[in-house]
């Protein structure tokens, strides 16, 4: 899949912006604090419905303004319409397969959307249509941070590739609600009972979901990381459901951990506990990793899941690489841009110039940003 246009407005410092890529490499330049970053924000807001920098509501919105609004368009692969020949950046993908469109408002508070000139009801189904993969300097926080953000990495997947999810992952979220309410409220136990079935007939399959999703990603990204850590040694990615699952079904480890609930206010045990590591042929765990070996792992998970998409729809999500260059050295930024060029996905990447490990003669489309506004210049290739 690939963006068309790109429009934003109230975004950070920008008033409006607008930006009509190429089904390739896009180059977005600038000096520190000219709003490269926020355009690829602007791209992640309307792929998982808020920024990698934080919610809408930590100073997404411009200085003043009540709310921002960002529109996309992008074309994706239609069964019916054969894909011709993408390997120079230029070809005629631009006009092959669907054209897709949608625009968010968004306050920080309250939110509009609309799809293919439809409103939306739920943000998630405006996040499920566009597939972004984000590689930032934060990203590292994958592998070395708290379990939520890899628990978003494995249900951002599963909306992407198993249609299935959506509704499990909605059930689950609502009986989780409604169960940590009567915890707090202290309900009888005949209420309690209720919803524990409900929450174990949605975390079961949730969970089975998660753990075959996480298996399938397994081969792509040991071999990825193999290749671009091959230092660590052969590595693996271990699934954790989040209650004793190998002793018993979730049904009983709610049953089990009542009365703790009772006490803590909310559900102890479950698939909102659920989590995933890394385990490393040559390291003994996380901790040992130095910033970069966890930014190169983060970035194997990412492009593992972004080549599944591809197995699963036979496209590649849209790939932002922000600040690649001070992120990877330059023999890694190549592998990756030489890597991605193959795959024939469409990637921005940001930077204050262009990053030095390009690959030499590798097409790209230049975007200058500076004073709010964005210019384009045809990149030469590089000498
Ligand atoms: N809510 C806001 N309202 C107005 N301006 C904002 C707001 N949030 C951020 N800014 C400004 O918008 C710009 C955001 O820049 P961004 O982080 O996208 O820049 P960048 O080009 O990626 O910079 P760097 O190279 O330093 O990472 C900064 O100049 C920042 O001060």
């Amino acid at each position: 899949m690939h963006v068309t246009r790109l429009e934003l407005r109230h975004l950070r410092r920008f008033e409006e912006l607008r930006l009509d890529p190429t089904p390739g490499l896009n180059l977005i330049t600038g000096d520190n604090g000219a709003g490269k970053t926020s355009v690829l924000e602007a791209l992640h807001l309307m792929a998982y419905g808020r920024s990698f920098r934080g919610r809408v509501r930590d100073g997404l919105i411009r200085a003043g303004d009540p709310a921002l609004e960002v529109f996309v368009e992008w074309r994706e692969r239609d069964l019916g319409t054969r894909d011709v020949g993408l390997g120079d950046g230029n070809s005629s993908a631009e006009t092959a397969g669907r054209a897709r469109k949608a625009g968010l408002r968004h306050s920080g508070q309250d939110w509009t959307g609309r799809l293919d000139g439809a409103n939306v009801a739920q943000l998630g189904d405006l996040c499920a249509a566009l597939a972004v993969v984000t590689f930032e300097p934060g990203s590292h926080a994958l592998i070395t941070g708290g379990g939520e953000s890899r628990r978003r990495y494995l249900d951002w997947g599963l909306f992407h590739v198993e249609q299935g999810f959506l509704p499990v992952w909605r059930r689950y979220a609502r009986a989780l609600k409604q169960r940590n309410a009567l915890l707090k409220a202290r309900a009888r136990d005949t209420q309690l009972d209720s919803w524990d079935r409900e929450l174990a007939d949605a975390g079961e399959p949730l969970d089975r979901f998660r753990e075959r999703y996480l298996e399938d990603l397994q081969p792509r990204f040991s071999a990825l990381l193999a290749e671009l850590a091959p230092a660590l040694g052969a590595s693996r990615m271990e699934y954790q459901p989040g209650w004793r699952r190998e002793d018993m079904p979730l049904a009983d480890a709610l049953l089990v951990a009542r009365e703790r609930d009772l006490s803590a206010g909310y559900t102890t045990v479950g698939p909102h506990r659920a989590d995933w590591r890394i385990a490393y042929g040559n390291l003994p765990g996380r901790e040992a990793l130095s910033r970069g070996q966890a930014k190169l792992t983060a970035l194997s998970t990412l492009l593992a899941q972004a080549e599944h998409h591809d197995a699963v729809h036979g496209e590649w999500p849209v790939v932002a690489l922000d600040d690649l260059a001070s992120e990877l050295d330059r023999q890694h930024q190549a592998r990756v841009l030489g890597r991605l060029q193959a795959s024939r996905a469409q990637v921005f990447v940001t930077g204050t110039d262009v990053p030095p490990g390009m690959p030499s003669m590798m097409p790209f489309e230049w975007f200058h940003v500076e004073h709010g506004a964005i210019s384009r210049s045809h990149g030469a290739p590089v000498p």
